[in-house]
């Protein structure tokens, strides 16, 4: 008997649920895309003024939207003739999140996660918090080097869409239709298969950012950014491999490609704030009182915890959550950081080196 292959729809009618500057920014892409988008907001301010305004003043200031997105406060009118959700709230809340959603989906409505973290509470990546909450629904990562107000401003960007879903034949794969649905001449995504790989660059980078700038805070400059940016990335390998992911993903834009943005640009929240940190400035203070997400803050727990269980190695990472959650002074943590014993380069390789009683401590100079 002949089978009937399944018809695969494509996708046009995006519900993007998020009204921050990630979820308004991907709803301006999709709609130059040429997709019809609803956005869901909780704030109804936010949803007003995209409504007769056109912009968002609370999340992304200086940006005319274009005309065309459909924004709500309510989350079955979101999602009800959506053929794929863009899930865009900070990472700690998207399994509440899902938990929202869950009444008001169609079976098997396909949903990307948009946001960069690991869960604290669990230590799960954000494809693990949708495999327990949304089972029966595809799931495609979205990431990469993607500052909001650039992608809104149609600035050329790239990323990357991963979905491991094996696509059979005459069908694409989830991420391979996310990128059809998204893609215009400025907005580039790159398909991948390694939906692991790409989450923990995008987890992991903004703890890293936090270093990046706790290092400009302390008025360092481009060796030790370039030294960050490096051996962040070998963290970031580390990781991914020892949850599964392919050793070449930390090439890839959702790896370098978005440490090195994160690491080297003050529009990056996680960036600025430990910059502030290390000039003493309070949180309120360093984003004048504005509600602004830091994932780096919650993600130095949750990836260094994630770490710990797997004796992965991730001595940045640990830095950083020593002195955002522990309280070290930032002085004190670089000194802890550069006394360690010499390694080698890559760690594979067979070095005698000195063991630690050799090691000369190192004094860091008081450069305040
Ligand atoms: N901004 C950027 O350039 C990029 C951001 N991202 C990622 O996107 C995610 C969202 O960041 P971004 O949009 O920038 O953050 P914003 O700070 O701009 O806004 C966060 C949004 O999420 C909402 N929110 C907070 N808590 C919840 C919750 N419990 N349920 C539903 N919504 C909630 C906020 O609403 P409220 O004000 O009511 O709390 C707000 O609308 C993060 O993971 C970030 O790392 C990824 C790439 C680029
Ligand atoms: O993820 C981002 C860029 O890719 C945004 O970084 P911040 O959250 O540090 O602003």
């Amino acid at each position: 008997m002949k089978q009937q292959q399944e018809v695969v729809p494509a996708i046009d009618r995006i519900a993007v649920m998020g009204g921050g500057a990630w979820g308004t920014a991907l709803a301006v892409t999709a709609i130059r895309a040429g997709r019809q988008v609803t956005l869901w907001a909780r704030e109804p301010e936010v949803v007003e003024a995209i409504r007769t305004s056109q912009t968002n003043p609370v999340f992304l200031p200086g940006i005319e939207l274009p005309p065309g997105i459909m924004a709500t406060t309510d989350l079955g009118d979101a999602v009800r003739e959506a053929d794929a959700v863009l899930l865009v709230v900070p990472s700690q809340h998207v399994r509440e999140a899902c938990q929202a959603l869950k009444p008001h989906l169609s079976p098997r409505l396909p949903i990307v996660i948009c946001a960069k973290g690991i869960e604290q509470d669990t230590g799960l990546l954000l494809q693990s918090v949708l495999a327990d909450e949304l089972p029966d629904h595809p799931v495609a990562v979205l990431s990469g080097p993607t500052f909001a107000h650039e992608v809104a401003a149609g600035e050329p960007t790239a990323v990357t869409i991963a979905s491991d879903d094996v696509p059979t034949a005459g069908e694409s794969s989830l991420a391979a239709r996310m990128a059809v649905a998204l893609g215009t001449q400025t907005f580039r995504p790159y398909v991948a298969d390694d939906v692991t790989g790409v989450e923990v660059g995008g987890a992991v980078k903004n703890v890293l950012a936090l270093a990046s700038g706790m290092a400009s805070g302390l008025s360092f400059g481009a060796n030790t950014r370039a030294a960050i940016i490096t051996r962040g990335l070998d963290e970031i390998k580390r990781l991914s491999e020892a949850l599964g992911g392919r050793r070449d993903t930390v090439t890839g834009l959702s790896g370098i490609g978005d440490l090195t943005l994160t690491c080297s640009s003050e529009q990056s929240r996680n960036m600025r704030y430990g910059m502030g940190l290390a000039m003493g400035r309070s949180a309120a203070d360093i984003f004048d009182g504005r509600p602004v997400v830091v994932e780096g803050v919650e993600n130095a727990v949750s990836v260094t915890d994630l770490a710990r269980r797997l004796g992965v190695e991730m001595p940045i990472c640990e830095a950083v959550r020593a002195v955002v959650i522990d309280g070290m002074p930032i002085q004190e943590a670089v000194a802890t950081l550069l006394g360690r014993p010499f390694k080698a380069e890559p760690r594979s390789i067979d070095l005698l080196l000195p063991g630690p009683s050799d090691t000369t401590t190192l004094i860091m100079e008081d450069r305040s």
